[in-house]
């Protein structure tokens, strides 16, 4: 039985916070916000998770030491934009090597850093780790059957965070590629905001199954630049999360994206969703990251300029249909050029 705290009280912290707990593990929930914690404790289920009822033996706080000191891992599961803000907040509390594992997707607007990029500058001493793939709180919290990528620095870390999450519904993979991983899941959101905006305008399977594939030839393109590997971007955290992302009623990428297709603002939109839109806040950082990278991201960019310069989501997919014209995979030889 290991003691575990989840950094954060959202929906996927508090999913994950009951599979431990059926797992046998000892779990604190920790929140900076005063509000989450109380509800917490004062309903023992989460709004996002209806039916999901919080076993008595789950801790409720909002103390930093409690939440902090003698844990065998902290799950960092905090929407991204706060990844910076909590890691230094807690950084003085945590000791040298202990575990962390980041379970948010996202990419810091202003520094174009990963969230565990983050987490090891604000916490250098921490042995931090990845978890990622398609996986729905609303489902996780059901039990329904999942599998999931833990990513980490050593393969004894990546096997310790398997044996304490991995149960008959919720099956673990490993790997060392964190950057592919976390790459993945952070540029998903970017793509599913597009797919939910040809939902919002009425288009169809066609250009959904579009979108989902060129989608995840723009990700590796610029993933592989990087360093990620071009395995992990065809693996359940590259095109896996991708396709449950732009498919499912559960997510919010996809959902922000339909109210806009259908008319809405960016920021009328996420209003309503009412649930951190992180595709809005890695949309900037993956045009950059593009730039920076000298690769083409055609999907990616169409959706800024919809986001944040006012194009109509229309004229974004004309744009798209009309750009230059391509050969499917681009360096493939014609026959005609091997004679
Ligand atoms: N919900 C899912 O199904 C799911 C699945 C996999 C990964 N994720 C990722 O996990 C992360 C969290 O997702 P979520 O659905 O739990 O989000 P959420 O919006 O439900 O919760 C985010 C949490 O961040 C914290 N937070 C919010 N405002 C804060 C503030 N001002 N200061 C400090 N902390 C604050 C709160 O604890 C809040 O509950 C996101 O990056 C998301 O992409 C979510
Ligand atoms: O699917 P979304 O848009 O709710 O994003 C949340 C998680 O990334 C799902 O894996």
């Amino acid at each position: 039985m290991a003691q575990v705290s989840i950094i954060g009280g959202g929906s996927w912290g508090i999913a994950l916070a009951v599979l431990l707990r059926k797992n046998g593990h000892e779990i604190t929930v920790w929140s900076a916000l005063e509000r989450e914690i109380a509800m917490l404790r004062e309903f023992r289920e989460h709004k996002m998770l209806p039916g999901v009822k919080l076993p008595e033996e789950i801790v409720f706080t909002t103390d930093d030491r409690e939440a902090v000191e003698g844990k065998d891992l902290l799950v960092m599961a905090v929407a991204s934009s706060y990844t910076r803000e909590t890691a230094h907040r807690l950084s003085s509390l945590v000791a040298p090597r202990q575990k962390i594992l980041n379970v948010a997707k996202g990419i810091e607007e202003h520094t174009v850093m990963t969230l565990s990029e983050i987490i090891e500058q604000e916490i250098p001493q921490a042995d931090v780790a990845v978890m990622s793939g398609p996986s729905h709180a609303e489902e996780v919290g059901r039990g329904i059957p999942t599998t999931i990528v833990v990513g980490a620095g050593t393969k004894a870390t990546a096997e310790y965070i398997r044996s304490l999450f991995m149960n008959e519904v919720f099956r673990v993979y490993i790997t060392p590629d964190i950057l592919g991983m976390e790459l993945g899941g952070a540029l998903k959101n970017v793509v599913a905001l597009a797919a939910g905006i040809a939902d919002g305008l009425g288009y169809g399977d066609n250009t959904k199954a579009a979108l989902i594939t060129r989608g995840i030839t723009e990700i590796a393109r610029l993933g592989t630049a990087m360093g990620g590997k071009f395995e992990t971007f065809c693996g359940l955290t590259g095109i896996g999360d991708l396709i449950v992302t732009c498919a499912s009623m559960h997510s919010r990428n996809r959902r922000a994206g339909i109210l806009i297709g259908q008319g809405k603002t960016c920021e009328e939109a996420m209003e309503e969703v009412r649930m951190v839109v992180e595709g809005v806040y890695s949309a900037k950082a993956a045009m950059e990251l593009a730039r920076k990278y000298n690769v083409q991201m055609p999907i990616i960019e169409q959706v800024n300029a919809v986001l944040f310069e006012g194009r109509s989501a229309a004229q974004a997919v004309k744009e798209l249909m009309l750009r230059d014209k391509k050969l499917e995979v681009s360096d493939l030889p014609w026959p005609e050029e091997n004679r």
